[in-house]
């Protein structure tokens, strides 16, 4: 029998035009049809008869079609971004979705180096020019990149494969990437630097390359722009969002900002007379349609990427880069739940806590921080397996900072990423008598000073987003940073954050004040958040761990941990760190 016509064979379904290198890999195994120009009504007709659906970025996969796939294993996303897949819906559905995050970073930087030679060149407007019958050689001057400042927001994939290249033009590196890798940067010849203020006002080239999440969304406004040297010239090959366009625009035209390169837009395709049809159109500006990824290798790897792991889905396997597959194998479950439940939560409460969002009275230091020990004590020590709990902490690491679609740690793919951010997890097990404990297992995470990063026992390796920590007035600059944590009932508790000891619920939005233990702060702090509108929903507070004999009255500190209704912004923050008030505050949120 023709293996088209055997009706036990899953069938895939691959409405767009994806790269045949990969699509060769399922054909062996599966029917594949590839029906280009469905309409969406055609598609929701015939879903129902596949098992595994391949898109680009064009096929809207709605939470309808998901509902009329009622065979569907697998949504494959041929690239990186899954804004036109409803993840949530697929999970309710049971559907894995799956990316491949790394198969066009390539492509992507050298996007980006062929926009800033565009620029630097005025090429675009000089073939246009010519094209026009024009001969005019002496408008048209350009300036050369050897020799000039690249600025690189966003240290990552992308962002380092950009300064690769640039280094080979005899550029000067800076960045600003908050969460860089120390060792990864100074290999690539580029110079960190602590605040994007720097990188904007010594740059001559910016280039983007974070994700857009909350942190970065208009990260480039009026404000910004104006401290740039009226020289400089401005590339964003990541996404739409992150540079006002309106004030782009102003600035160009005002002369204050030289130029532009731009592969992404807040609207794709933009609509007329929105700010990005106005960028487009700038004369200052060249223009592509989101061409960061096309390339005939790119579409290559994501082809085979993401291939590959719908041939794992459909044989019962779990796949490399699955934006929503479980940590946690369904025969483990009740057993490691809580507990991966936690140290997601500690890896999450060590980010926030100690790299975001946080403010503090009097100079801060920033640190970075890629060692990390994390130790199971008691009943937990005698797992067989404490992959899904390593994957759980990578993933509490990095979701803070990662967009939800670039970023996606699963059993599978935790150790891989871990290493590529060049983060170390040393896991060690403690079989300490926890009888006289109100929980069975204990787990202490301590992220290392780098003094002693040279010792540590690389057992385990994976990657991370590399730390930037504003340390507290009172901690020593290279003491390691410990939070501890246990479960009771189910529930995740932290018991212990550096040098104090609290027990808190880490769920909801935290707001994390230190200060020195005398009269008042209490009061000050609940004022205070009370005239911003924010309802206070319980309060604990946290005494320091040592002996308070030892540190002396001027060490004489503790922890304010209250859980908050409201948005806590940085006015309210801004009122929080002051001589009356407390030393140090961060503001962390839980799912
Ligand atoms: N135009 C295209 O076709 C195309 C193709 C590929 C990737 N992309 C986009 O490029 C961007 C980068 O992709 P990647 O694979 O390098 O991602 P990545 O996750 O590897 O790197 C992102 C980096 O940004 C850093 N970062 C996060 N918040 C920051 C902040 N507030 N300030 C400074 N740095 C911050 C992170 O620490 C990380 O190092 C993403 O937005 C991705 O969607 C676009
Ligand atoms: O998210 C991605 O992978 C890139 O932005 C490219 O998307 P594309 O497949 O639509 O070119």
């Amino acid at each position: 029998m023709p293996a088209s016509v055997d009706s036990s064979r899953p069938k895939v379904l691959i409405p767009e035009k994806v790269s045949p290198d990969g699509l060769a890999l399922l054909k062996d195994q599966f029917d594949v049809d590839q029906k280009p120009g469905l309409s969406p009504e055609e598609l929701k007709n015939i879903i129902g008869d596949y098992e595994a659906l391949i898109v680009r970025s064009e096929t809207k996969v709605t939470a309808d079609l998901l509902q009329a796939a009622k065979k569907m294993k697998v949504v494959a996303r041929a690239g990186v971004g899954v804004d036109n897949v409803d993840v949530q819906s697929a999970t309710q559905h049971g559907v894995i979705v799956v990316n491949s995050p790394s198969g066009n970073i390539n492509a992507a930087a050298e996007h980006t180096i062929a926009l800033l030679m565009a620029v630097a060149r005025n090429i675009g407007d000089a073939d246009a020019s010519i094209k026009a019958g024009k001969w005019e050689r002496s408008r048209l001057t350009g300036i050369e990149a050897k020799g000039k400042t690249l600025g690189i927001i966003g240290l990552g994939k992308v962002g380092l494969t950009v300064a690769r290249i640039a280094n080979g033009l005899g550029m000067k590196l800076i960045a600003n990437d908050p969460y860089a890798n120390a060792n990864l940067a100074a290999a690539a010849s580029v110079s960190l630097k602590g605040t994007l203020a720097e990188v904007l006002k010594e740059a001559d080239f910016l280039t983007l390359h974070t994700p857009l999440i909350a942190s970065t969304k208009g990260m480039i406004g009026a404000k910004e722009l104006a401290t740039m040297k009226p020289t400089a010239r401005i590339l964003n090959v990541a996404r739409g969002g992150m540079i006002d366009e309106t004030a782009l625009v102003e600035a160009l035209d005002a002369g204050t900002i030289a130029g532009a390169g731009m592969d992404v837009f807040t609207s794709e395709p933009p609509k007329p007379d929105s700010p990005a049809s106005r960028l487009i159109a700038h004369p200052k500006v060249v223009a592509t349609p989101h061409l960061g990824a096309s390339t005939k290798e790119a579409q290559e790897n994501v082809s085979i990427d993401v291939c590959e792991q719908v041939v794992t889905i459909l044989n019962g396997g779990l796949p490399r880069s699955a934006v929503n597959a479980p940590i946690i194998l369904q025969e483990e479950y009740r057993t490691l739940q809580p507990f991966v439940n936690l140290i997601e939560r500690m890896g999450s409460l060590y980010t926030q806590h100690y790299m975001t969002n946080r403010a503090a009275s009097g100079t801060s230091t920033k640190s970075f921080r890629t060692t990390f020990d994390i130790t199971y004590e008691g009943e937990l020590a005698g797992l067989n397996t404490t992959k899904p709990l390593f994957a759980a902490l990578v993933k509490g690491l990095l979701t803070p900072i990662t967009s939800s679609d670039g970023l996606n740690i699963n059993l599978v793919n935790a150790e891989l990423v871990a290493k590529q951010r060049g983060i170390l997890i040393n896991e060690q097990r403690s079989r300490e008598n926890v009888d006289d404990k109100p929980y069975s297992s204990f787990v202490t995470l301590r992220a290392r000073a780098s003094r002693s990063s040279s010792h540590a026992r690389s057992d385990v390796s994976r990657s991370s987003s590399p730390s930037v920590t504003r340390q507290p007035q009172s901690q020593a600059q290279d003491a390691d940073q410990v939070i501890q944590g246990f479960v009771s009932g189910n529930k995740p508790y932290i018991s212990r954050l550096d040098r104090f000891k609290g027990e808190f619920v880490p769920k909801g939005t935290l707001l994390i004040c230190r200060n020195f233990d005398s009269c008042g702060k209490i009061g000050y702090v609940g004022s205070q958040l009370g005239k911003a509108g924010v309802n206070i929903r319980f309060m604990s507070v946290a005494p320091l761990y040592e002996d308070v004999e030892e540190v002396g009255e001027a060490g004489r500190e503790a922890l304010m941990i209250l859980g908050v209704d409201g948005r806590v912004d940085d006015a309210v923050i801004g009122k929080l760190v002051d001589k009356d008030g407390v030393l140090e505050a961060s503001v962390i949120e839980f799912e």
